[in-house]
């Protein structure tokens, strides 16, 4: 096996891009629910898109979204200490696209219609489900931020097929039966 020096010529680490490359290329094999994730109080309302989102307990019904902390929306959800994860359905790959980054806040949440449950976290009308919560603990991990977050509301949306995040594409899933 070939040795790949730690660093190339100008100094950058060659061993580490390697190594988060192939990570990412194994995370893309990892099919996963694509969600908005929302947040709004004293520090403003922001949204980004989000797949790294998991449940944790039923008992407190429980959730983690993992949030980069060079993110612009960052300063916002750590701040208001609420969010509403919106679980996008098939059809929705437009929104995903819009709170996936670069587009001004105003402009991302104009493109939908929202309401409240608990906290004031915007909830997507016409989202698979919606999770209003407390985020209860954040815990940073290289260069994200796990937030973890008590579920004080459930809404649940329209039975419609789901979409996922697969080999860098969006699918939909066919409600089965
Ligand atoms: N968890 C995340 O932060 C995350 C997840 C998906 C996409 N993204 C963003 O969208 C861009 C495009 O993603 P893509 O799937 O088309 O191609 P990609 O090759 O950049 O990513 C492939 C997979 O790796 C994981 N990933 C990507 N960036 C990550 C990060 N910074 N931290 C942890 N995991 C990460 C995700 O599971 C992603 O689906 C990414 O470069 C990233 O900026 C971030
Ligand atoms: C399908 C998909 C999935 C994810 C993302 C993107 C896309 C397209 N992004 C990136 C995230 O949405 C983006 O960085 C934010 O919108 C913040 O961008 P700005 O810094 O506001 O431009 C993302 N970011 C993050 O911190 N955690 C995540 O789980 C995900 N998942």
């Amino acid at each position: 096996m070939q040795m790949q020096p730690a660093r190339n010529a100008a100094g950058e680490g060659v061993v580490e891009d390697a190594a988060r490359r192939e990570f990412r290329d194994g995370m893309a094999r990892l099919a996963a629910a694509v969600n908005i994730v929302t947040t709004d109080g004293p520090a403003g309302r922001a949204g980004f898109t989000a797949s790294a989102v998991c449940s944790v307990s039923d008992s407190p019904p429980s959730l983690l979204v993992c949030l980069n902390r060079s993110a612009s929306v960052y300063r916002t959800f750590k701040a208001n200490q609420v969010l509403c994860v919106n679980t996008l359905a098939h059809g929705q790959e437009d929104l995903a696209l819009l709170f996936g980054g670069r587009t001004p806040m105003e402009e991302r949440f104009a493109a939908a219609s929202w309401s409240s449950l608990e906290t004031g976290a915007p909830a997507l009308a016409g989202a698979l489900a919606t999770f209003d919560c407390r985020i209860t603990e954040i815990v940073e991990s290289g260069t994200h931020d796990v937030m973890f977050c008590e579920v004080l509301a459930v809404g649940l949306g329209e039975s419609l097929p789901g979409l996922i995040y697969f080999a860098r594409r969006f699918h939909g899933v066919a409600i089965p039966g």
